[in-house]
């Protein structure tokens, strides 16, 4: 299902525009639908359809150049690793996500990044610069009481995979980049926008 989410900058043709392809990839209920919504369109919205493949295009301000962004918003057969392995060729940018309030999906995406670790080990020998930026997103931050997974457990997923972790909440529109060497006691405080973050690394 293609969905075209109206751009903020409709004086532009998006076609004249480079092309910048984004996989978001997580299990079911964790929220990647509400975060390509939130990062294109500044809202959220309740409910969406449900375990859809969906592209979603729209225009995006990365670094200062306005590019055509191309979403992926995958189903649970994203997690599949033979999926994985096409993402990996295809995208300019991997976004992984879980649910900071569900143990489950936590479990779930770390035996997917297990998966995943020798396919880019590999890939980063041969041809390195194929290799996407990716990074581990722990989405629902704004649930804290709700919580399940620590942000050490995030953080250590990211770890396996050396990639950055990020804390968000796409109901309220935070993102945090968590690190070691942080202190934890300041949970959702900064307003960045995860997926402009990863899709800057890559442009
Ligand atoms: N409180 C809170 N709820 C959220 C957040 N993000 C998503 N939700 C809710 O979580 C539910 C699932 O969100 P979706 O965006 O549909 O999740 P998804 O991962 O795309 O789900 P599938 O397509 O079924 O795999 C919806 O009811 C959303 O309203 C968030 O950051 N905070």
């Amino acid at each position: 299902m293609v969905m075209e989410v109206t751009s903020p900058r409709l004086g532009l043709n998006p076609n004249a525009l480079r092309e910048f392809k984004l996989v978001v990839v997580g299990p079911r209920k964790v929220g990647k639908s509400a975060l390509v919504v939130r990062f294109l369109t500044k809202r959220f919205i309740n409910e969406y359809l449900e375990n859809t493949d969906m592209t979603c295009n729209g225009v995006a301000d990365l670094d200062g150049e306005n590019f055509r962004v191309n979403i992926q918003d995958t189903s649970e057969k994203g997690m599949r690793i033979s999926s994985i392995e096409h993402y990996i060729r295809w995208a300019d940018a991997i976004m992984l996500c879980f649910s900071v309030t569900d143990a489950e999906s936590y479990k779930k995406l770390r035996e997917v990044a297990v998966k995943m670790v020798d396919k880019l080990n590999d890939l980063a020998e041969k041809e390195p610069s194929r290799v996407p930026p990716i990074v581990v997103v722990g989405n629902k931050c704004d649930l804290d009481y709700f919580r399940k997974v620590s942000r050490q457990d995030g953080y250590d997923l990211a770890e396996l995979l050396k990639v950055d972790y990020f804390e968000t909440s796409a109901r309220e529109g935070w993102s945090r980049l968590v690190s070691r060497a942080e202190s934890f006691s300041d949970p959702c405080s900064s307003d960045n926008e995860t997926l402009g973050i990863v899709a800057s690394t890559a442009a």
